[in-house]
């Protein structure tokens, strides 16, 4: 199928590979500091091998201590590099010739050889249609293209060197909204680009007034606090690093730095970063509560605050963290910063409590919320837990005898599940790699790489991979263990079918499974997928959801689409509303989080 030039993933995809990313614009656009420089990766090569030079170099790194390098950022301003913080900001130039290209790990990224069969030339125009919601007062109107928005001359080249040519939807809402300086509690559905929704407004407000703030002497023993302007906040160690990369991409000469901080990594390489100067600080809760502690991080300059996940970062696990960085720190109050709550599901009672940290907030809706994307084919096959792994492998067969080259994500339970699993598909041929909490950090991210590369092309993994990680050329997700909760299994899916892409989620179901059996066809017909008739029976049952009240009924609670605005929702939320009383909390120990090997408190370092 042609490729058309309207659609935001496949423009992306189509568009004629850019200059190298220092050349003629930058020159051109600042002046002659910045004409001369040369990104580190292309110097000395000849201009037209230069884009393709590095990606074509060696296979993936085997060893975990380059692989952490890479990953964890931390050597990037390593040689040479010190007193960065001492002589004001780096806004001038300086500061940009020791900047790494961002953009080099993406070239390299792009010559990975895998099949490019899920495009599917999915026009932009139909996005148009896509329903969205919005409440509040004073909602500025939406934009159609990049260039309706003032983010700033560095950062719009930034957006080109992303080959993002329009907004997505959410995009298109979502950056005026910040960009007004207005609170906002954002849902859109998985893969439809919320990081870029927050971070634009972000980059572009820190660049448009910077803050004078370095590190500066201040904790116990003549240490230096670090005072970033923004803090963004994920739940897992994986996403703030994802989300640290593309940030890093989205201010590359701009000035603005980005400093990632999470747990289970050496914290002296991330004190190290911090003491160099931060804009935005990309952390999880955990590492961020000890840099507090130690005073070595304070959030009295925060501007902006936004939480990704954000139903996620103030469920059952990660409220009491979270409140205490918010609320019991020394960050601005809600209305003296601005706060961006983002996720793809949004239950009303999170809603409630998420409102906590917002003021005079915009609600923003944008598809089917707490749904699955259309693009994601789900099909769910009744299978014992005795046949599974058979099951598994005639999956898997098939897909081989495609012969194309992509990638399959199967989520389970349990850490045990997940190396049993793990093993026995390594044992039978099929060339598989595992993350979960018990992995060690080094483990964890050598496990993703891998799978990224395609050298492991199956990765067994636990929840700790359901929420937000972006990994091109996952083809198919299974869900050998089916989650508690419905929510969980669409941000599971929703690790295929990204940025206009098609994916497969397969699901095994058995009786096991029978409370998540009505909230999982509703999901299906909302997504206009066939429902098989026996799920429907099962979904039937009163005990098993029929009746329409259990802690897994759709979270969206009713509207056409999903998302609505708790504050419109008088019947559910009268004054002091409990939390025990809502959809997800009711279950008593049987929340959503609570079971099994992930996120409840056995688990606690998956989320760290
Ligand atoms: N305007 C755009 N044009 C083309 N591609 C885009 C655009 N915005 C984002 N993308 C790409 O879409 C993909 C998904 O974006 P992102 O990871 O931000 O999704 P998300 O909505 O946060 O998903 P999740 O809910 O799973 O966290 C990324 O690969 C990103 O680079």
């Amino acid at each position: 199928m042609a490729s058309s030039r309207t659609s935001w993933a496949d423009v992306a995809d189509a568009e004629p590979a850019p200059p190298p990313p220092v050349a003629a614009p930058a020159a051109a656009s600042n002046g002659p500091a910045r004409s001369s420089y040369v990104p580190p990766h292309l110097r000395n090569r000849p201009p037209a091998a230069a884009a393709a030079a590095p990606a074509s170099a060696a296979p993936p790194p085997r060893s975990t201590a380059g692989l952490l390098t890479r990953t964890g950022g931390g050597s990037s301003f390593g040689a040479g590099g010190g007193g960065g913080f001492g002589g004001g900001r780096a806004r001038g130039g300086a500061r940009w010739d020791r900047e790494p290209d961002p953009f080099a790990d993406s070239a390299a990224d792009a010559e990975v050889p895998f099949d490019e069969h899920q495009n599917t030339g999915i026009n932009f125009d139909a996005y148009e249609d896509i329903p969205v919601e919005m409440s509040g007062r004073d909602i500025p109107p939406p934009v159609s293209t990049f260039a309706d928005i003032d983010l700033g001359d560095a950062l719009n080249e930034n957006i080109r060197r992303c080959k993002y040519v329009r907004p997505t939807p959410v995009q298109r809402h979502a950056i005026p909204i910040s960009l007004a300086g207005r609170d906002l509690m954002a849902c859109a559905q998985t893969g439809s680009g919320k990081t870029a929704a927050f971070c634009f407004p972000i980059i572009s407000g820190i660049m448009k007034a910077p803050s004078a703030g370095r590190p500066q002497r201040g904790g116990g023993m003549g240490m230096r606090t670090a005072y970033p302007s923004a803090l963004i906040l994920s739940p897992t160690r994986e996403l703030s690093m994802q989300i640290h990369e593309e940030a890093r991409k989205f201010s590359y000469q701009t000035g603005v730095r980005v400093v990632v901080a999470y747990g289970g990594a050496p914290i002296t390489q991330q004190l190290r970063e911090l003491e160099r100067g931060v804009d935005i600080l990309v952390a999880t809760p955990g590492r961020l509560v000890d840099l507090l502690e130690r005073a070595r991080v304070s959030l009295q300059s925060i501007r902006y605050l936004a939480l990704d996940e954000a139903d996620r970062m103030l469920d059952m696990g990660f409220e009491p963290q979270v409140r205490r960085i918010v609320e019991q720190m020394d960050m601005p109050l809600p209305g003296a910063r601005q706060t961006m709550l983002f996720s793809a599901t949004f239950p009303k009672e999170i809603q409630k409590m998420a409102s906590d940290f917002l003021d005079n907030y915009i609600f923003l809706a944008v598809g089917r919320v707490g749904s699955s994307t259309d693009l994601i084919a789900q099909r769910v096959e009744f299978v014992q837990e005795a046949d599974k792994r058979s099951h598994l492998m005639d999956l898997l067969h098939a897909q081989r005898d495609t012969g194309k080259q992509t990638l399959t994500l199967v989520f389970v339970e349990t850490k045990r599940g997940a190396d049993s699993l793990e093993s026995w598909l390594c044992m039978n041929g099929f060339p598989a790699t595992s993350i979960h909490g018990d992995r060690n950090q080094q483990e964890r991210e050598y496990a993703l790489r891998s799978f990224k590369s395609g050298q492991t092309p199956i990765l067994v993994a636990t929840d700790v991979a359901a929420r937000g990680l972006d990994i091109p050329h996952v083809a198919h997700v299974v869900n050998f263990d089916l989650p508690n909760d419905i929510d969980d299994y669409v941000h599971r899916i929703g690790r295929t079918g990204r940025a206009g892409k098609s994916g497969l989620a397969t699901a095994f179901f058995n009786d096991n499974n029978s409370s998540l059996a009505r909230s999982l066809a509703d999901l299906m017909q909302e997504s206009n997928q066939e429902v098989p008739a026996w799920l429907l029976r099962y979904a039937a049952r009163p005990s098993y959801g029929g009746g329409g009240g259990g802690r897994n009924r759709r979270s969206g609670g009713g509207s056409r689409f999903g998302g609505r605005d708790f504050r419109n929702d008088s019947s559910s939320f009268g004054k002091g509303g409990s939390r025990g009383g809502g959809d997800y909390y009711g279950g008593g120990s049987s929340g959503g989080y609570g079971g099994g090997g992930h996120g409840g408190a056995g688990a606690p370092s998956a989320w760290d």
